[in-house]
């Protein structure tokens, strides 16, 4: 399968530190990828990267079959051509019930909520009972998203997100704060969602990770130290010395 994103020997310096040092990553169009390193190593200047919010000093960023340059696009533009991410803390609108928050990612355009009222039509609802249906909240339809367990509205969120039809997801420390049911319940959904687009993971929870199954680049120093599955890149020793043996 042909890659979705390809980033290539991109760095960027902040005040003369590299953040990222000549880092190279490749996604493929239905992929599920950890991305795992120590405090500081460029996970988050990586995702801001990708998704335009910093532009790197050099190096390429490609995406799509015709492989077209991001660097040039706008983070709104970035978004419209199918990169959603999702942050650490859930950003839904906690006095909206799910389906209202669901409707509203369906209309607004993406990334912006603009639109915060409107009177869903029938194939719009059938989309919202869909996407609940898709993160495990078809139950929950008619609560208040502030009502919701910290799960619940990560889940919500990632609704939101897939309201967009995202071809690459970028997912930031998703295990944090949730339960151990709520984390199992996570890893099934993130698996699912990469057999039919490619889903970037940020992780620090090991478990998690394991559960994931999935190949594993390790970051260090802004750069990739080792890619492979998650036995692969534990059993090396300079990911053991910088992250794992800690
Ligand atoms: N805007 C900025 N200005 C100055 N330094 C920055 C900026 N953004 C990131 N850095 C630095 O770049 C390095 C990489 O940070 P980054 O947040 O990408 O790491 P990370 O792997 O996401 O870390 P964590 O796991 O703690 O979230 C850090 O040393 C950080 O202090």
């Amino acid at each position: 399968m042909s890659d979705l994103l390809e980033v290539s020997g991109i760095s960027k310096s902040f005040d003369g530190f590299k953040a990222i040092n000549n880092l190279s990553f490749s996604i493929a169009e239905a992929e599920l990828r950890a991305i795992i390193g120590p405090n500081g190593a460029g996970k988050t200047t990586f995702m801001d990267i990708v998704t335009g919010k910093t532009r790197p000093d050099e190096g390429q960023v490609r995406w799509g079959e015709t492989s077209r340059s991001l660097l040039k696009m706008s983070e709104a533009q970035i978004a419209r051509e199918g990169i959603g991410r999702k942050f650490q803390r859930p950003t839904v609108f906690e006095d909206q019930s799910v389906a209202d928050n669901l409707t509203m990612a369906l209309k607004a355009p993406r990334g912006a909520f603009s639109v915060l009222v409107w009177k869903a039509g029938k194939a719009s609802r059938a989309r919202v009972e869909e996407l609940a249906a898709e993160v495990g909240l078809a139950e929950q339809l008619h609560r208040k998203a502030g009502e919701l367990s910290h799960g619940q509205k990560q889940w919500l969120e990632i609704g939101m997100l897939l309201a967009q039809e995202p071809r690459l997801l970028l997912v930031d420390e998703p295990a944090a704060g949730m339960t151990l049911a709520e984390r199992e319940q996570t890893t099934t959904l993130l698996k699912r969602l990469a057999e039919t687009r490619a889903v970037v993971v940020v992780e620090h929870d090991m478990e998690f990770v394991r559960r994931l199954n999935c190949k594993v680049t390790v970051l260090h120093q802004g750069a990739v130290l080792a890619e492979g599955s998650l036995d692969h890149v534990s059993a090396n020793s300079d990911v053991i010395e910088v992250y794992l043996g800690r």
